[in-house]
């Protein structure tokens, strides 16, 4: 998911609407907007892209100098419009909250809520849950007039109770925005500022330095794991280290895929990150296969093209775009289905036969999850006329499941969670299958800054840096992701009121 926030000194709809459509690529089920103006707020909401979601009528009525938007892709909740974001709790001040990330003891706390503060959450979603904790924290100060020392002790309260990861902007209607990150650093937060013509300061929050540059903000930093950046209505802004253990645990895996290669996380340029992963696959094919009879390097588009073109050069062998992408159709991981999944792919890509008759092509993808999309190129390859189709992942075998909010299949789909690398290759039908090496996507991202303790990296290795998934978590979250399998086998949809009605 991504989150955006804005403090300015006129009607910010029109640049949250913007930053949305930067961050589209962090979620594409569900866009929302609040904007506050006086002591009321305006929300727009439902599923579907920010061009979809927003209309000219919509736009009209977000009014107000100050707010925040998201856009959502389903993680382990469900996907109805009843769980796109921005969440809002009346009590205490009226109070919006956007949330990138998954808290793993998001259950417990919805029990503590209705056991402790008669809090009912009424959806799936972890955000709903940690909005109504940060709101209870909020609650029992019970200032009328909140300051930033109320608000970063709320935050502190939040880091106590909440575990897992989250990056989130929350706006108190009627005073600001507070951004804030969880004590790892999970996801990625930062903002920017810029100088309005009356001279005043105006900010925005944002998941990617790349949506501050869009809306004309020069990037000021990360926020870091567990601070706090409130700024007011008058643009007043205040931080605070609201943790009492933070350390700097980024995600890895925003590199391999999940950002835009023009953002740069935590002072790490994705692109950057991404070239580099291009030249240690090719020193790997050197170290293995020094006498390689590859033709051709070919990217799966899109974001594997970086790495891929490094690669060529780095082997001294011909970089082609080899297959060619229908940007028109969404994205194919994430689209509910296993046929769905299938049907798209060969509406999505399509090869150009010249570049393949008789060659021996290396085809290079971001990654490999399930296997299915990848075993339906090497088909392509080969029925376009590769003499030999070789593959390379760009990132290592993908063996766990995702627990902080990147969109992952459960362990049981991931074609790595119980296969070795051979087997694989036969799986997806290539005559050679290379994956990038750990230990070498993290020297890609690393040396460049020196408060990054450390990697989150659990996908592919199986270790929690929270310290708080075991077998007993992952099993659950292994039925939950079986039983939306089963809905969608049914074609039942949890509808927003959780009633199940079959179409
Ligand atoms: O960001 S982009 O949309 O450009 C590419 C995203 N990337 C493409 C490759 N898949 C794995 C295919 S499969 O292994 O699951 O078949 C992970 C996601």
């Amino acid at each position: 998911c991504g989150i955006v926030g804005i403090v300015s000194t006129s009607n910010v709809n029109q640049s949250l609407y913007d930053a949305l459509t930067v961050l589209q690529h962090r979620g594409q089920d569900a866009a929302g907007i609040v904007t506050f103006q006086d002591e009321r707020f305006y929300l727009r909401k439902d599923n579907g892209l920010v061009r979809d979601v927003f209309h000219t009528r919509h736009m009209r009525r977000l009014v107000g100098n100050v707010g925040i938007g998201h856009v959502r892709y389903p993680t382990a909740g469900s996907a109805s419009s009843a769980e796109a974001q921005p969440f809002y709790v009346n009590s205490p001040y009226g109070i919006t909250l956007a949330h990138n990330g998954n808290l793993t003891n998001a259950d417990d706390l919805s029990n503590d809520l209705f056991r402790t503060d008669l809090r009912h959450i009424n959806t799936n979603s972890d955000s709903e849950v940690l909005l109504n904790v940060f709101a209870h924290e909020l609650q029992k100060l019970g200032k009328l007039d909140p300051t930033k020392d109320e608000i970063f002790s709320a935050v502190g309260a939040v880091h106590k109770r909440c575990r897992g990861a989250y990056a989130v902007i929350a706006m108190i209607t009627g005073y600001g925005i507070v951004g804030f990150r969880d004590p790892n650093g999970i996801r990625p937060v930062c903002y920017g500022e810029r100088t309005a013509e009356d001279g005043r300061k105006e900010y925005m929050i944002a998941s990617e330095s790349v949506a501050l540059s869009a809306a004309g903000y020069d990037l000021v930093r990360d926020i870091a794991p567990g601070e706090a950046v409130y700024i007011e209505t008058d643009g007043t802004l205040y931080t605070h280290q609201c943790a009492e253990d933070p350390h700097l645990f980024p995600c890895i895996f925003e590199h391999v895929y999940f950002a835009r290669p023009d953002s740069i996380i935590d002072k790490v340029s994705v692109y950057k990150a991404r070239l580099r992963m291009g030249e240690t696959l090719a020193e790997k094919v050197l170290r293995e296969c020094p006498d390689h009879d590859i033709d051709v390097v070919m990217p799966i588009p899109d974001t594997s093209r970086t790495s891929a073109l490094q690669m060529a050069h780095r082997l001294g062998v011909k970089f082609r775009e080899g297959f060619i992408k229908n940007r028109y159709i969404g994205r194919t991981f994430i689209m509910p289905g296993q046929k769905m999944r299938k049907k798209s792919v060969r509406q999505k890509l399509n090869p150009i036969g010249l570049e393949f008759r008789g060659k021996n092509v290396m085809l290079v993808d971001d990654s490999i999850v399930r296997g299915t999309t990848c075993k339906e190129i090497v088909q392509m390859a080969r029925d376009a006329g590769a003499r030999k189709v070789y593959f390379a992942s760009a990132a290592p075998p993908v063996r766990y499941p995702n627990v902080y909010g990147i969109d992952m299949p459960s362990a049981s789909e991931l074609i790595a969670h119980d296969c070795t690398v051979d087997e694989i290759r036969e799986i997806i039908g290539a005559d050679w299958l290379l994956y990038q090496d750990l230990e070498d996507l993290i020297t890609c991202v690393s040396d460049v800054n020196d408060d990054i303790e450390g990697w989150e990296c659990s996908v592919f290795t199986g270790k929690y840096v929270t310290g708080d998934v075991d077998a007993a978590y992952l099993n659950r979250l292994e039925e939950l992701r079986n039983d939306d399998k089963r809905f969608e086998s049914t074609g039942a949809t949890s509808s927003e009121n959780g009633i199940i009605d079959l179409y």
